[in-house]
């Protein structure tokens, strides 16, 4: 069905969409649920078109949180495991209104090109490099992500590593399982007075400073941003100066063209003899080869890993396997390297926090058009309409950001009381949003087919 469609009258739509949470597990606080998504009492909830008509297709086991949400709204949800490959996701994509993934499923502009009904993609992750943003944005597809609720996770991953490495507990832990007692202290050393070196000091590297420096470890940091210190930690000018005097160095950059090898082999032989690297940010940032080749020579004393360029879709035995990265049998070969398998960010705080927000702001843009923190799209909000905002109808249209097209809109809009309007862009997209009054419910059909009619046009919903 194109739910952009209108199909019903306005005085059939005025069922109350109920927003309350899903039962939240005691030990959970400090939710990031958004404020004003529900406990407001006399708003009115707007229908575009009949919920149980909304279908979203959930991968990558989402939390169980955002399937409840989801659920509450009416919607149909598809759940799934695991990622689908794109041939897969090319046919599953089709007929479906909302897509939430994690970091696996790639959302390609050929899978965007087969998603026929597609208004809205949650990256349920702080990562938004799986999908095509550009390309979703110029087919007023609506991208929003949880840009911090597992940053705590990922930095008390990373201190629990700089421990484990210094004391090489991998290899001890290892050796044991296999029956061999190997009581050393050689090699082993206390954090206390090393220096920790955070490429990137954003929302995880920051976060990870304050833990590092309640541990005893001095922080410098490297960022492309000018980025005020927490605590007694230093900004360095240069990564090059970064490597040559941290112990410990821990990589929480995004991944981009310049980040790509970002550590290579001109970087490890910039660090300190027997130094210890940390990746938890994504599998580009670090070429793999030369950290083997840096292992063994002994420039490096060790290395926890999180990520990596290729990884599974799914959990499952003999997965990550030289057929995935070619190197995975030397890398496992080599001492001192842990081996995670993304779960920097799988805590049940975070994937709980996250599938509420994500699930939230989904909820917004299909039933409101707000846009607000989508990350590729302008971000428009209206205040929400009460009880006795009667015979509204909100106007949600997404154009070309090209002269002209607003006048063309408001010709359109004219004969009727237009109570708020909004319109924002964002490089080549622009998005209004405006609640007109005075809309008759056989008015809608010409309103809908004459605002689609525009040159400019990307896509327009009307909710009401
Ligand atoms: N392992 C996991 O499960 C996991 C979980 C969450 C996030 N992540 C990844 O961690 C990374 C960091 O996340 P975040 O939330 O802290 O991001 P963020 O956007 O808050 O911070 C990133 C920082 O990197 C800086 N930066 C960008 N390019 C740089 C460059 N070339 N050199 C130096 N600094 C640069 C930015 O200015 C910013 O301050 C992302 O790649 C994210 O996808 C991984
Ligand atoms: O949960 C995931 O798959 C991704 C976690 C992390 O890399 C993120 O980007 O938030």
């Amino acid at each position: 069905m194109d739910i952009s469609k209108p199909r019903q009258t306005v005085d059939e739509s005025m069922n109350q969409l109920s927003l309350s949470p899903p039962d939240k597990p005691s030990f959970l606080t400090g939710t990031v649920r958004a404020p004003g998504s529900y406990s407001q009492p006399p708003k009115r909830a707007l229908k575009p078109f009949a919920s149980e008509d909304i279908k979203i297709l959930l991968l990558e086991n989402v939390n169980q949180s955002a399937l409840g949400n989801l659920k509450e709204q009416g919607y149909q949800v598809e759940f799934l495991k695991s990622s689908l490959s794109e041939d897969e996701l090319v046919e599953k994509i089709k007929g479906v209104h909302a897509v939430g993934i994690r970091s696996k499923t790639r959302l390609t502009r050929r899978v965007l090109e087969a998603a026929d009904n597609l208004i809205v993609i949650g990256c349920f992750c702080i990562g938004t490099n799986q999908v095509d943003l550009e390309f979703a944005a110029e087919r007023g597809i609506a991208v929003f992500n949880s840009p911090y609720a597992n940053s705590r996770s990922v930095a008390e991953l990373v201190i629990g590593e700089i421990i484990c490495l210094s004391r090489q507990v991998g290899d001890r832990s290892m050796e044991i399982h296999y029956g061999e007692w190997n009581k050393v202290s050689n090699g082993c050393w206390e954090i206390r007075g090393k220096t920790l070196g955070i490429i990137g000091y954003g929302h995880i590297g920051s976060q990870l400073s304050v833990l590092a420096e309640a541990m005893g470890l001095h922080v410098v940091y490297y960022d492309v941003l000018p980025i005020m210190p927490l605590g007694s930690a230093k900004q360095l000018s240069s990564l090059h100066e970064l490597l040559h005097r941290a112990d410990f160095i821990s990589c929480h950059v995004p991944a981009s063209p310049e980040t790509k090898n970002m550590i290579s082999n001109a970087e490890f032989a910039a660090m300190k003899n027997g130094s210890y690297l940390i990746n938890a940010s994504r599998g580009t940032v670090v070429d793999i080869p030369s950290m083997i080749a840096a292992s063994k020579s002994g420039k490096l004393a060790g290395a926890a890993i999180d990520v990596y360029p290729a990884e599974p879709a799914g959990n499952g035995k003999g997965k990550f396997a030289d057929s995935l990265n070619s190197w995975t049998s030397e890398l496992c070969s080599c001492r001192n390297i842990i081996m995670t398998p993304h779960i920097g960010g799988s805590t049940e705080e975070a994937q709980y926090n996250i599938g509420l927000e994500v699930s939230d702001a989904l909820t917004r843009y299909i039933n409101e058009g707000n846009s607000v923190s989508a990350v590729n799209f302008p971000e428009v909000s209206l205040r929400s309409l009460t009880e006795a905002d009667t015979n509204v109808v909100r106007v949600l249209f997404a154009h070309k950001n090209v002269p002209g097209v607003l006048r063309q809109v408001n010709e359109i809009l004219v004969n009727h009381n237009i109570k708020a309007q909004f319109s924002d862009s964002r490089g080549e997209i622009a998005y209004l949003v405006a609640d007109i009054s005075d809309c008759s419910s056989s008015s809608l059909e010409t309103l809908h087919s004459r605002l689609e009619s525009l040159p400019g046009k990307i896509n327009t919903r009307l909710l009401y």
